[in-house]
């Protein structure tokens, strides 16, 4: 068995419009900084509702190690990954669990027998080619786009060369015209009338122009008229760098900077709203559990994580606070944001929703100080909220219902 690496450095743009490196190997300098100013910045666009089921879609030309990098990050042999194109036809859907440093603490105080994590639902679609645009990655919430850039010889690639700057862009223009075509076909309909209308008309000119949807600073209004086309270039992207593990390990700064260059280099793609990833997706030391914890070993899980941030996504959890042989379970659940507890409640079960008194509301960090539940409960750091109470992230909710 091949013992390789897949270590994730990231540039993330932040809600500021600055982008800042964020590093998650430790032999990294953290003094190590860099900022795009060649490229005017725009305000960071979140988007305004999200699922409860998180979709992932990996996307890419073909053979670039998208069912490589989805095997890696579900710690499981489940997509084929062959050394031809179009190796995946059909996508292939794997739950990845967000590791999350407080659901096992909150697990112990709860006395629960599991921990179950919130997952994300990480999709690997069909290599896409030039011309070839069919809309791959329709209805995810966020698009890791994989890019080739390692070197080897015997991995066939469609345009002959390894070139990761015209190689995303080939995948970049697909998704504009993806839109375009999606957006004029609604536009013809006589259906589509004022607002709405007009949104898409603006829509259209900035994809004419080759500027994705997200650039052009839509208001949340805007955003919820045309939601219902789940349009591709309104999704935040990751751009994953699929690099030769050998070179990365050798110099992961080096790595770094040229995805960084590789970044600069992009047209068809808002760097305000854009995040990269360095990984070496020829990772095969795979686990028989998935991975909970952080682990700087296994520093692909950061993918998830960086997920999680983008889309900004807020955990809470349920489980303690149920009298043991009751609730067997600890769980974390992505919220859409922003979320009552009525809404949590619903979630969970109708009839938990229908007979809603009240919720007990304690904060993650808070209750991992104490050895149990009741004890956090006597020291007055549990609170009683109704039902509009709107959840914050690291909320452990308990629920009272008749
Ligand atoms: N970082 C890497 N270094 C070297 N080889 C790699 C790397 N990542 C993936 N590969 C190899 O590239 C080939 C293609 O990988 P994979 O099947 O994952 O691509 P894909 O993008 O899913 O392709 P398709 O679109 O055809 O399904 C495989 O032989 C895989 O082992
Ligand atoms: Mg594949």
């Amino acid at each position: 068995m091949q013992v390789s690496i897949l270590i994730i450095g990231i540039v993330a743009a932040l809600p500021s419009g600055g982008l800042s490196w964020s590093l998650f190997t430790p032999s990294m300098p953290s003094s190590t900084s860099a900022t795009f100013n060649d490229r005017p910045r725009r305000v960071h666009q979140k988007p305004v509702h999200i699922q409860m089921k998180v979709k992932v879609a990996l996307v890419g030309l073909p053979n670039v190690g998208k069912s490589t990098l989805f095997n890696a990050i579900a710690q499981k042999s489940i997509a084929e990954a062959k050394n031809f194109p179009f190796c995946t036809i059909e996508p292939n859907v794997t739950p990845v669990p967000i590791p999350d440093a407080n659901l096992l603490p909150l697990a112990n105080v709860a006395e629960s027998k599991k921990a179950l994590p919130a997952n994300l639902f990480l999709v690997d679609v069909a290599g896409l080619v030039k011309g070839a645009s069919r809309g791959e990655g329709l209805g995810n919430n966020i698009i890791v786009h994989v890019v080739r850039c390692y070197a080897d010889n015997d991995v066939i690639h469609v345009d002959g060369k390894v070139d990761p700057v015209a190689d995303a862009e080939v995948v970049n223009l697909e998704l504009l015209l993806a839109d375009l075509s999606h957006v004029q076909r609604r536009l013809e309909k006589s259906t589509c009338t004022g607002e709405e209308r007009e949104v898409l008309q603006k829509v259209e000119i900035a994809l004419e122009n080759g500027l994705p949807a997200k650039s052009i600073g839509l208001s949340s209004e805007e955003m919820r008229l045309i939601k219902s086309m789940g349009l591709l270039t309104l999704k935040p992207v990751i751009y994953a760098f699929n690099v030769d593990e050998v070179d990365f390990a050798l110099d992961r700064e080096g790595a770094m900077k040229l995805a960084e260059s590789y970044m600069k280099q992009l047209h068809y793609c808002d760097l305000a709203t854009s995040f990269f990833l360095v990984v070496s997706s020829k990772f095969e030391r795979l686990r028989s559990e998935p991975v909970l914890e952080l682990d700087e070993q296994l520093s692909f899980i950061r993918l998830p994580l960086l997920v999680k941030d983008v889309l900004d996504l807020a955990l809470v959890y349920t489980g303690p606070g149920v009298p043991p042989g009751r609730s067997q379970t600890t769980k974390s659940h992505i919220l859409a944001s922003p979320s009552s507890v009525f809404d949590l409640a619903g979630k969970l079960h109708g009839d938990i929703q229908k007979g809603f008194m009240h919720a007990e509301v304690v904060n993650a960090a808070g209750l991992i100080q104490y050895d149990t539940y009741a004890a956090a409960k006597e020291s007055g750091t549990v609170r009683i909220e109704g039902k509009e109470y709107m959840l914050q992230g690291g909320d452990v909710v308990l629920i009272k219902w008749k």
